[in-house]
């Protein structure tokens, strides 16, 4: 054997992963390793989270590649891929910073610059942190004066229907939180294994949360046809079958929805709700977009506030768990990773479960919950920072709702895509009508009919967009989701394109 045929025979062996003993490629003694695909955990390799997938990862090697030199039919890659607000360019609100470097560096409590409702704000931010410092560890609930203040927030959200500070956890986004209350919800084997509903399209930290955990994930289709409105014979229709398989737990809704961008009515919640209670069923509200509604005659409702309202018959007895974060609305500020959430009818046994299982975590970070109190409680019209805040926090809401406005004319006007009107979140998720030469070399690639369209429009134009299956959509539908998010300008030049993109697609498959 010569001695490159030597080393393609050792790194086949170790590509292979064959047990026993072999040799490295230096000749020394190969040990087995402990961690691989086939001892890894099963649950972690059945998660997949399609909005930082293969086509996000395509565009990290694009952008390389153009910074190499290497030329290409544009000069920059658009991430439209994910919800992150600053990453495109939004400006974070004056006041909020001014909190936070205060806090992170109280000598600036001396600076002139700075005004005095920012400096109470972080002298009481701080008074309440271990030691006076963002550094010290909270406790694992979150720092009790700022689960105060959030629910005062809640109270004046919900018309003054009491929140109870002990029932509010922070969390690190609303993520954890999320991931949280699914751990103690799945358990069982078998046919007693816990299935939780969630709707398709959805946001895929939820299958990934119960792919993780191995519980049995139930699809509910929202209404395409009816702007994704959310139907309770749809919701009946997923339960029953669900019935035969598994032990249905808990029901997951996300209003304003991500990738779908509806506002559900009152009268929905209310449906949903009865559902609930008639079917035993948990309740999990995603409302991390609270303040992103953007259309004439929607409005957001919370859960727990139609809850109270539906009298005791509900509010003594539907368990719900809502999420709230920093990420998102006006804010944007994912990387701080703030969120909360508040439990309402949680057993009290289970509810000192879940402070034991947020314990072992220690905290979330201190700079997050520090950044939900300014949320929470922001500056008031008595105060020197109140017209900059208000300026600040409707511009960009403003802008938001221009750009969702403007995103769903522009696609509308491109035959072979559909879209819904985007009244709230940040997303457009537009169908897209695929010839079936385009769908049969999709196949041939390996590759779903959707990603090969996403990852054409990238390769052609620099558009980065996630592709309709990784949220889930009816068979033989396709569709791509896509974020308002770039400035007004740029969107203008991201829908352009994906217009010229889509009718030269056409041309060429049909
Ligand atoms: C519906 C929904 N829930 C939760 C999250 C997670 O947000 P966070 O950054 O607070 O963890 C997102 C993020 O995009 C989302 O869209």
């Amino acid at each position: 054997m010569t001695k490159s045929d030597q080393k393609r025979f050792t790194q086949a062996i170790i590509r292979k992963g064959i047990h026993g003993h072999t040799m490295t490629e230096n000749g020394g003694e190969y040990r087995e390793r402990v961690l691989t695909m086939d001892t890894m955990n099963p649950n972690v390799k059945r998660v997949e989270y399609a909005v930082r997938g293969p086509i996000v990862q395509r565009a990290v090697q694009i952008e390389r590649e153009l910074k190499m030199g290497i030329k290409k039919p544009f000069t920059e890659v658009i991430k439209a891929n994910i919800g992150d607000c600053h990453a495109m360019g939004q400006k974070p609100i004056t006041f909020f910073r001014q909190v936070l470097a205060l806090c992170s560096y109280p000598d600036l409590l001396e600076d002139s610059k700075f005004p005095e409702d920012a400096k109470s704000r972080a002298r009481r931010i701080l008074q309440a942190c271990g030691g006076g410092s963002l550094g010290a560890y909270s406790t694992s609930q979150g720092i009790e004066m700022i689960r105060q203040d959030i629910a005062r927030y809640i109270e004046r959200r919900d018309g003054g229907i009491t929140c109870d500070p002990d029932n509010i956890y922070l969390s690190t986004g609303a993520s954890d939180a999320i991931v949280t209350m699914l751990k103690l919800l799945v358990s069982g084997k078998g046919m007693s294994r816990s299935g939780v509903m969630i709707s398709i399209p959805q946001y895929p930290l939820y299958s990934a949360a119960l792919a993780e955990l191995a519980a049995v994930q139930i699809n509910y289709y929202l209404d395409e046809d009816n702007c994704w409105s959310l139907d309770i014979s749809e919701l009946q229709r997923a339960l029953q079958e669900a019935k035969k398989h598994c032990s249905p737990r808990a029901l997951c809704i996300i209003n304003p929805g991500n990738p779908t961008g509806q506002v559900q009515s009152r009268q929905c919640i209310e449906d949903v709700i009865r559902f609930a209670a008639a079917e035993k069923l948990f309740l999990m509200a995603d409302e991390v977009y609270q303040d992103n509604v953007y259309a004439d005659g929607c409005k957001f409702h919370s859960f727990k506030k139609v809850l109270f309202e539906m009298g005791l018959e509900y509010s003594e007895k539907v368990e719900l768990a809502s999420f709230h974060s920093t990420s998102k609305c006006y804010m944007g500020e994912c990387g701080f990773r703030g969120g909360y959430m508040e439990v309402v009818n949680l057993d009290p046994e289970v509810k000192v479960q879940l402070t034991k299982l947020v314990s072992v975590r220690l905290c979330p970070p201190v700079i997050g919950q520090a950044l939900l109190d300014v949320v929470v409680n922001p500056p008031q019209p008595d105060e020197p920072s109140y017209d900059t805040f208000i300026k600040e926090r409707t511009d960009t809401l403003a802008a938001l709702a221009e750009k969702a406005n403007m995103t769903q004319e522009i696609l509308n006007q491109v035959p072979g895509i559909k879209c819904n009107p985007v009244q709230g979140a940040m997303y457009t998720f537009p169908r897209i009508h695929l010839p079936p030469k385009a769908i049969l070399e999709a196949k041939e690639k390996g590759q779903t009919p959707d990603m090969f369209y996403c990852m054409k429009l990238l390769e052609e134009t620099g558009i980065c967009l996630v592709p309709g299956s990784g949220f889930g959509q009816r068979d033989g539908t396709y569709h791509f989701r896509m974020t308002i998010l770039p400035p007004k300008e740029k969107l203008k030049i991201v829908l352009a394109k994906i217009k010229e993109f889509h009718q030269h697609f056409m041309e060429q498959y049909s």
